[in-house]
């Protein structure tokens, strides 16, 4: 693979011809027709392009992690999803959790969408410069994009828990209002993505307040960020790779822990009741939810929202629905925040909801996170 290093220091590379794809997929996600669709819609456009599909179908949750934890990734030019956003997360983890970590992410990643939440891949169309699309055609553009074989640095967030669990997430940490939604709406699944249209009206009806201490480092304030003028020369970011080179996963060099107070220079925000509260490193939640627009793949950030208690049903319907088209924070709603940050901590005062990671759920409890710039790669068409 050819790999051209550009002036603002993302090396983007090419998919080699010949093409050896391994192609994870989930037969259940979404509505169920990820194999059909594989079949009828990208293996002919793969063929065309001289990339070689090797399909292993996963048969129940955890199958897609195991299967990269300990696979030979020299066979392999590109590692392809074609699922819902779930399914890679699981890839992603299982590679981290490999030994050689480090090398294994370097295998660029791809996804087809296959599920109902298709946020990276909605993500990546976006970043290509093409229309906003849904189902086959939001497919079709991912293939052509795999196609074309373009691969860039992606920035991964790692997440730890109260309870000593950690995560590597590409997309979000959600709680209150939108992962509930998440997680209600799974049972309407086969609804595709309209599960997520239903399950957000059913939540606005029993609106509900989530209490508990939201920090967070903004991008802004970190000392040696290339947003703070003054440091602009300064050496790379504390936010961007903190890599071990001996097998270790990487240090969390922007936490302290989280038995301890945040540190001085973070934000606590003075408000303790929420409607929701969602970190989000790419530009959409959903197919059709463009929550930060201003978000690309390797930007360094966390796009911080929270949506303050006391908002009326009616503003909460009207931000979503703004979010259709990306326009929400045109509202000036002033419940709604919108922050870029490098860290964030969450702290729930007991331990009733749902929280999310990447769509899939995860138990009530204190969370902290940092971004980890450019850590893996993914097929991308910009
Ligand atoms: N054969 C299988 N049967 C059931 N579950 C599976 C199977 N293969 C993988 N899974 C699990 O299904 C979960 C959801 O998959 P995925 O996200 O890819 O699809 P989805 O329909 O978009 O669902 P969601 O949006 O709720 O995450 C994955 O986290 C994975 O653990």
């Amino acid at each position: 693979s050819i790999t051209v290093q550009c002036p603002h220091r993302a090396s983007y590379g090419v998919l080699p011809r010949p093409c050896r794809a391994l192609v994870l997929l989930n037969p259940q996600s979404g509505a169920g027709r990820a194999l059909e669709d594989f079949q009828a819609v990208v293996q002919p456009m793969l063929a065309d392009a001289d990339i070689t599909p090797t399909v292993f179908v996963t048969e129940r949750p955890h199958h897609a992690q195991e299967k990269v934890q300990d696979e030979d990734l020299s066979q392999w030019d590109v590692l392809v999803v074609m699922s819902g956003d779930g399914l890679l997360h699981e890839v992603l983890n299982g590679l981290m959790e490999r030994p050689d970590w480090e090398q294994a992410l370097q295998t660029p990643l791809c996804i087809l969408p296959g599920g109902s939440g298709n946020a990276l891949a909605a993500s990546i169309n976006y970043y290509a410069g093409n229309d906003h699309v849904a189902k086959k055609k939001l497919l079709t553009n991912c293939t052509f994009i795999l196609c074309k074989g373009l691969h860039a640095p992606m920035d991964l967030v790692s997440l730890s828990t109260a309870s000593g669990k950690r995560f590597f997430s590409f997309l979000g940490f959600g709680w209150g209002f939108i992962a509930d939604v998440d997680i209600d709406s799974e049972k309407y699944r086969r609804l595709g993505n309209a599960r997520f249209t239903l399950g957000t009206l059913q939540c606005l009806v029993r609106l509900r307040i989530y209490q508990g201490r939201l920090s967070y480092l903004p991008a802004a304030a970190e000392p040696g960020s290339p947003r703070d003028p003054k440091t602009r020369r300064a050496a790379p970011t504390a936010g961007t790779k903190a890599l071990t080179g001996d097998g270790e996963p990487p240090a969390d060099t922007l936490l302290v822990p989280l038995g301890q107070p945040v540190p001085p220079h973070w934000v606590v925000v003075p408000e303790e009741e929420f409607v929701c509260v969602y970190a989000i490193y790419q530009s959409h939640l959903g197919t059709n939810l463009l929550m930060a627009p201003a978000a690309r793949l390797h930007d360094g950030c966390i796009h911080l929202f929270y949506v303050r208690a006391g908002i009326s049903r009616v503003a909460l319907l009207k931000i979503f629905l703004a979010m259709g088209r990306g326009t929400h924070l045109e509202l000036n709603c002033p419940h709604l925040h919108c922050v870029p940050v490098r860290a964030f901590r969450l702290e729930p005062r007991g331990s009733a909801g749902v929280m999310t990671v990447d769509g899939e759920a995860l138990a009530c409890e204190p969370v902290q996170g940092q971004i980890h710039g450019r850590m893996c790669r993914v097929v991308t068409g910009s």
